[in-house]
């Protein structure tokens, strides 16, 4: 089911190409088209977002779909996993509200560092293939703990009563029911436009994020095809390793999952665990193709382990190893670990609490995952006193006039020589 393979027999170039994303290797075209859908949305505006609707998702529906109806649809038992959910996105999310500082550098020179909340903001939530309600609740809900207003919540119509439900419990009464990029067009070059988009997507979703972020709009990460990354040693559970990895293949056809083991045995333990789990799925074309895209890669030491993860930097890193705690320290790169058998990376997509937007494409290295943060902006400010002043005021001078700028000099002096 997954190509097993000797990882030291490969070369370095192999190595690289064998764990490159399957959206990374289409980018180009994915560039383009998403390019000329951004124009035609700024050039057209709602004509072209209602033919785009139509064209690629076959909805001709309404552009907003209220909510306040969605919940009474959905099943009880529906309804309160997603309060379960709820509580534990806000619990984990609360924690994280951040400290105003206030130091005095010198005396007389008070600085500050403030936070503030975003004040509107467009979330997408993935939908061409399966809805996602989660995705709702994991933006949705940290943004409404940071004191965000206004929410511009987009995705593909028609909207799945369960979207709505989801959107109705975080309080926003309205969806824009449109996908792909025409929808972070729509955020981003409407009317009104958002301040930041947030969101998981396709690789056309996530293409369109990156390049509305040119004009200034602020994303929160490049949140693509969802991947996952097992380090797995000899007494792993085959059936455990084999679910998570079939987890995260079923969620798209361009999803990558990658098992890194010391044990051959386990690998093939775990084939033999993927051909009968996979059997039972009901989404198994889908799922087949990402395993298609997807490997076993059989080290020898656990510093290989170690030296693979933190190269391939996955959205999702799953521990079921032996050591795992003590490797943890060792792990840099990637978006969200799970640590120990008992762990899913469903709890993670679902309710444990964290954050299930993550970012994707070996971004792990550089971008962090969605946290109540992303949600907020930081600012300064600072105040001196007239003493305060008096004492900066020669380091001031001098690198004004380094600077040769003789007006920040100015600044300075006309309250020194100020006698009033
Ligand atoms: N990284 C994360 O945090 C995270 C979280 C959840 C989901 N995901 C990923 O989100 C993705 C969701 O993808 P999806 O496709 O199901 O839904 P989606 O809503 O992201 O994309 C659907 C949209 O793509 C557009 N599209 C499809 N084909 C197109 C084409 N040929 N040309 C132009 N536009 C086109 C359509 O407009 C459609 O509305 C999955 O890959 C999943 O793994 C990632
Ligand atoms: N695994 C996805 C993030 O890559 C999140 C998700 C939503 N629903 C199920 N899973
Ligand atoms: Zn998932």
């Amino acid at each position: 089911m997954l190509t097993i393979i000797d990882w030291a027999a490969l070369g370095a170039k192999e190595q690289q190409n064998l764990l490159t994303r399957p959206a990374q290797k289409d980018s180009a075209a994915i560039r383009g088209i998403v390019s000329d859908i951004l124009a035609a949305v700024r050039a057209e505006g709602d004509a072209a977002l209602s033919r785009y609707a139509s064209t690629l998702d076959n909805y001709d529906g309404s552009r907003w779909v209220a909510t306040k109806d969605a919940l009474a649809s959905i099943k009880p038992e529906l309804r309160v996993a997603m309060e379960q959910a709820v509580a534990n996105i806000s619990r984990f999310h609360e924690a994280q509200r951040p400290q105003a500082i206030t130091v005095e550098t010198q005396p007389g020179i008070l600085c500050e560092q403030r936070w503030q909340a975003l004040e509107r903001i467009g979330i997408y939530v993935p939908g061409g293939s399966a809805p996602l309600p989660s995705s709702v609740l994991m933006q949705a809900i940290p943004a409404r703990i940071a004191g965000v207003e206004e929410i511009i919540l987009a995705t593909p119509g028609p909207v799945p009563d369960v979207i709505l439900a989801a959107a109705a419990l975080a309080g926003i009464p309205q969806v824009l029911a449109l996908g792909g990029a025409q929808a972070i067009a729509a955020m981003a070059y409407g009317d009104k436009p958002v301040v930041k988009i947030f969101g998981p997507g396709n690789a056309y979703v996530t293409e369109a994020k990156r390049q509305v972020a040119l004009d200034g709009i602020a994303i929160d990460m490049p949140a693509g095809p969802s991947e996952v990354m097992v380090l797995a040693d000899a007494n792993a559970n085959p059936r455990f390793v084999a679910a998570d990895l079939l987890s995260q293949a079923e969620h798209g056809p361009d999803s990558q999952v990658v098992l890194v083991t010391t044990s051959q045995a386990l690998a093939e333990a775990v084939n033999k665990a993927l051909a009968e789990l996979t059997a039972t799925l009901s989404r198994q074309a889908i799922t087949l193709k990402a395993l298609d895209n997807s490997r076993t890669l059989v080290v020898k030491t656990e510093a290989e382990l170690v030296a693979i993860s933190n190269s391939y930097a996955p959205e999702h890193l799953i521990l079921q190893l032996d050591n795992a705690q003590q490797l943890l320290g060792r792990l840099k790169n990637a978006g969200s670990i799970f640590v120990g058998a008992y762990s899913p990376e469903s709890a993670g997509d679902y309710a444990s609490g964290t954050n299930h937007v993550l970012p994707t494409y070996g971004l792990a290295k550089s971008y962090s995952s969605l946290g109540l943060l992303d949600f907020m902006r930081r600012y300064t400010v600072q105040t001196l006193s007239k003493a305060g002043l008096e004492t900066l005021a020669p380091t001031l001078i001098a690198l004004a006039d380094a600077e040769g700028l003789d007006a920040h000099r100015l600044a300075v002096t006309v309250r020194l020589e100020n006698k009033a």
